[in-house]
């Protein structure tokens, strides 16, 4: 199993607020694959952004694309059903957050959702050793987690390459993500280095034109 086909997650926490639908929709109709929802709860991390409610107003307005959780919250069981009810596709947590990681990847996918595993840029693989074939995504934190809009951390390649290693030598049909500073000009270092889904927040949003900065993302990705 290699790379599978490129997928662009836009982080809506870079979208604007006051009329997320619109925005969420206007970066899908532009090219992007899923919609990437950062959830922050001023505890696991120093910020406070969206829950299950928002994800829920989404889909009434009509966002039928993938939508990709990204949970910085802890502890994080209590919440993922009201994220699946909600409507989420895939749901992903960090290890630091979970008691029991094996247990909360369980519990996701009982819940009818894929499940993803988040690490930090400091944040250690070991546990992927036991709970890769589980997994459905990994995502390698390329800031700290927190806020969008930071600049990209280059030690990030080296990890995803070493998952990419992980990922291939026991030929699973893992994603791997990435999520920080993802910008044109750095993606295609990034695809290289083994990435096949990319969450960009600021570089898509903040763009003038969403289409265009996707396409230039598509084709540096190659
Ligand atoms: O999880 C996140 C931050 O914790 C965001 O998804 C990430 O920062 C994306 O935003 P940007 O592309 O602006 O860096
Ligand atoms: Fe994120």
């Amino acid at each position: 199993m290699s790379k599978q086909s490129p997928i662009i997650a836009p982080s809506i926490l870079a979208a604007d607020f006051a009329r997320l639908g619109e925005d969420t929709a206007a970066a899908l109709a532009a090219g992007a694959d899923w919609v990437h929802f950062d959830v922050m709860d001023n505890h696991y991390v120093p910020n406070l952004t969206m829950g299950p409610m928002a994800l829920s107003a989404l889909r009434k307005y009509g966002i039928a694309a993938p939508i990709d959780v990204h949970l910085m919250v802890k502890p994080v069981d209590r919440i993922v059903p009201d994220f699946a009810k909600a409507g989420a596709t895939l749901v992903s947590f960090h290890p630091e957050a979970s008691e029991h990681v094996d247990r909360t990847i369980g519990l996701i996918k009982d819940s009818g959702c894929q499940a993803g595993l988040v690490f930090n840029p400091a944040t250690s693989l070991d546990c992927l050793d036991y709970v890769l074939d589980k997994l459905d995504l990994v995502l390698i934190m390329s800031v700290n987690p927190g806020f969008g809009g930071q600049k990209f951390i280059p030690m990030a390649l080296e990890k995803l390459r070493r998952v990419r290693r992980m990922i291939d030598e026991r030929g699973l049909p893992v994603r791997l993500e990435v999520d920080g500073g993802v910008t044109a000009e750095n993606i295609g270092a990034i695809a290289a280095a083994g990435a096949d889904t990319f969450v960009a927040g600021s570089a898509i949003f903040h763009a003038k034109d969403y289409r265009a900065e996707i396409a230039a993302m598509r084709a540096a990705i190659g």
